[in-house]
């Protein structure tokens, strides 16, 4: 697994290299001199290709994009150093100053040689225009300083970048991130971001890289890492690997495989409904390999259940007795996918999570539980915090997405977007147990571990999802025989996305494959369970 690291922990990583006695200025030149090598293999296949235009911000990103277009000129290729601002310009007639900084010296050595650069300006795009005609497009502008959104001569740069390495479809190069991507958290302002093809990531992989936004611009990441750092602790790990499933034992029985309950599909006041979700989270338990299912739901939805799912038993989700019997001798409890967010949904939630807690029964709580969670935080906090201790002791996945875990914190959507590591953590503070929060690179935090997700992709952005989701997780916590890793919520959450991308690649089977858009929740659970058989070869 590839370790993340967040930029308090990038600088850390430096500082302790500095304060081993190395010089800060002479891993800024090997940095430069790693992504000239770099850009020189991209660029392989096109031995004619000599003729960069390296764009410059003011900061150390700036400092090895200097550097790059030196010893690019130096290996003979024809540079345009384009410079984001007049401020950061020196006067050349001035000695070198012990003092400089190194953005400061990588400028000088630059400009001693050749100085030939331009400053952008917004209101003379056109005249620069004419000095920009190259194949790589090298974006040196902001690294993991860049933390905010970005001014107006920021953002105006960027977008000139994109433009004009459009026009002359240059390949796009971000030195260590993408100008625009927040490395530690991923998020992108109003689509003001370098639009990479390669990302050439100094140092140690980025947490942000990985998760929201940047997924759309990173390119193909590439680590140069400069300095050794594994003995420091990382952040983050990349989920993209998942564990292997053992071959049954012959002799068991469907009871070896565990019960799986699962409690939704409501429908309230003669609405139309939503019993779909409860069938895709039970036909998904089923594919991830649980002995039994039962759908806790709606009468109105029982024949559709059984239509649908006839390995599936099913009970009235408002058979408050029944349902609280079966929690008993169930071994997963997966609640709230089409619960409903009435008060009765949310009497039924309590008394059933409850229950589960009497007796010892793992827990998944999703969608409209998550409502119900929100709501009883405020309203009933006794309960909350026996959940919480519950969860020291036993399983208890909690699977929101943003808007969920915004409720969850009592908080606005853009707050959880603005930084997901920090939210996902907060509500594993707040509420225990293990939490998936959703969305594009999802963020998954179990035992403790930080995780982000490598797999999967847009076409999982349609209804029903989640709900085969929490499916695959009850199915795999049910199975007793398999181990902590074969049962846990990462590789839940990685079975989901393999199944997501298979059947949107290319390369595979016709008979798998149906492309982002249009892609249904219903297609799901079979390539579940083909990517479990895969696995298991
Ligand atoms: N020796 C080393 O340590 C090595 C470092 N290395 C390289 O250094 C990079 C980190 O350098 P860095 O820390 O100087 O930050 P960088 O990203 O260049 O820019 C910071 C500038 O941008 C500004 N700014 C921020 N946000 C903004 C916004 N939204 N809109 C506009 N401006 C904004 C910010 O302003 P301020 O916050 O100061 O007001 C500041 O002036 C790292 O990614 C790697 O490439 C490698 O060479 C290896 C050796
Ligand atoms: N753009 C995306 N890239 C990768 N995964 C995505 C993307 N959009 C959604 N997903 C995944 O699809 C699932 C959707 O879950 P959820 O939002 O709960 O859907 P629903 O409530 O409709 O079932 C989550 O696992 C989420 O991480
Ligand atoms: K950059």
């Amino acid at each position: 697994m590839i370790a993340l690291y967040n930029t308090e922990q990038v600088y850390q990583i430096e500082k302790a290299w500095f304060a081993q006695g190395h010089d800060s200025f002479a891993l800024m030149q090997q940095a430069a001199w790693q992504c000239v090598q770099r850009i020189i293999h991209a660029v392989q296949q096109k031995p004619q290709t000599k003729r960069a235009c390296v764009w410059v911000g003011h900061g150390n990103n700036g400092g090895d994009g200097w550097l790059i277009s030196h010893y690019l000129q130096k290996l003979g290729w024809q540079v345009t150093t384009v410079v984001m601002s007049a401020d950061s310009l020196l006067d050349m007639d001035d000695m070198l100053d012990a003092s400089d900084s190194d953005a400061h010296k990588a400028q000088r050595i630059a400009r001693q040689h050749r100085d030939n650069f331009h400053v952008f300006q917004q209101e003379a795009r056109d005249a620069l225009a004419v000095h920009l005609a190259a194949d790589v497009y090298v974006d040196a502008l902001f690294g993991i300083g860049f933390d905010r959104a970005p001014t107006a001569q920021a953002a105006h740069t960027i977008g000139a970048f994109n433009h004009y390495a459009a026009q002359h479809q240059a390949l796009k190069v971000a030195i260590d991130v993408p100008s625009g991507v927040v490395a530690q958290t991923g998020q992108v302002f109003d689509g003001v971001a370098i639009r990479a093809d390669i990302t050439l990531c100094l140092v140690a992989r980025k947490q942000g890289l990985h998760t929201k936004d940047a997924l759309d611009y990173i390119g193909r990441v590439t680590d140069i890492p400069l300095v050794p750092h594994s003995d420091s602790v990382p952040n983050a790990w990349l989920l993209s690997q998942a564990y292997p499933f053992a071959a049954r034992q012959n002799n068991s029985h469907k009871g070896s495989y565990g019960h799986v309950l699962i409690v939704g599909g409501n429908r309230i006041d003669g609405s139309q409904g939503m019993g779909g979700a409860a069938i895709l989270a039970a036909s998904s338990a089923m594919a991830a390999g649980a002995g039994k299912i039962t759908v806790a739901c709606h009468d109105a939805f029982h024949g559709a259940v059984l239509t649908s799912l006839p390995d599936a038993m099913t009970l009235d989700v408002h058979d408050t007795q029944g349902v609280r019997g079966l929690i008993q001798s169930a071994q997963v409890v997966a609640i709230g996918m089409g619960l409903g967010r009435d008060a009765t949904a949310e009497h039924l939630f309590q008394a059933y999570v409850q229950t589960a807690m009497e007796h010892q029964v793992a827990l998944i709580i999703d969608a409209d539980g998550l409502y119900h969670l929100a709501t009883l935080d405020k309203k009933a906090p006794d309960f909350v915090q026996a959940l919480k201790a519950y969860a020291q002791r036993h399983s208890v996945r909690f699977t929101p997405h943003s808007g969920e875990a915004a409720r969850l914190l009592h908080t606005e959507v853009a707050s959880i977007e603005q930084n997901r590591f920090a939210a996902i953590r907060k509500c594993a503070q707040h509420y225990g147990g293990d939490w998936l929060l959703k969305g594009a690179g999802s963020l998954v935090l179990e035992e403790d571990v930080l995780y982000v997700c490598a797999v999967g992709n847009a076409g999982l952005a349609s209804a029903g999802m989640g709900d085969v989701l929490s499916g695959v997780n009850a199915g795999l916590m049910a199975q007793q025989d398999l181990d902590t890793d074969q049962r846990s919520l990462r590789q839940a959450v990685l079975l989901h996305g393999m199944a997501g991308d298979t059947l949107t690649q290319t390369d595979i089977p016709a008979t798998w494959r149906i492309g982002q858009r249009g892609l249904q929740a219903q297609d799901m659970p079979a390539v579940i369970r083909h990517e479990m058989t895969t696995l298991s070869e």
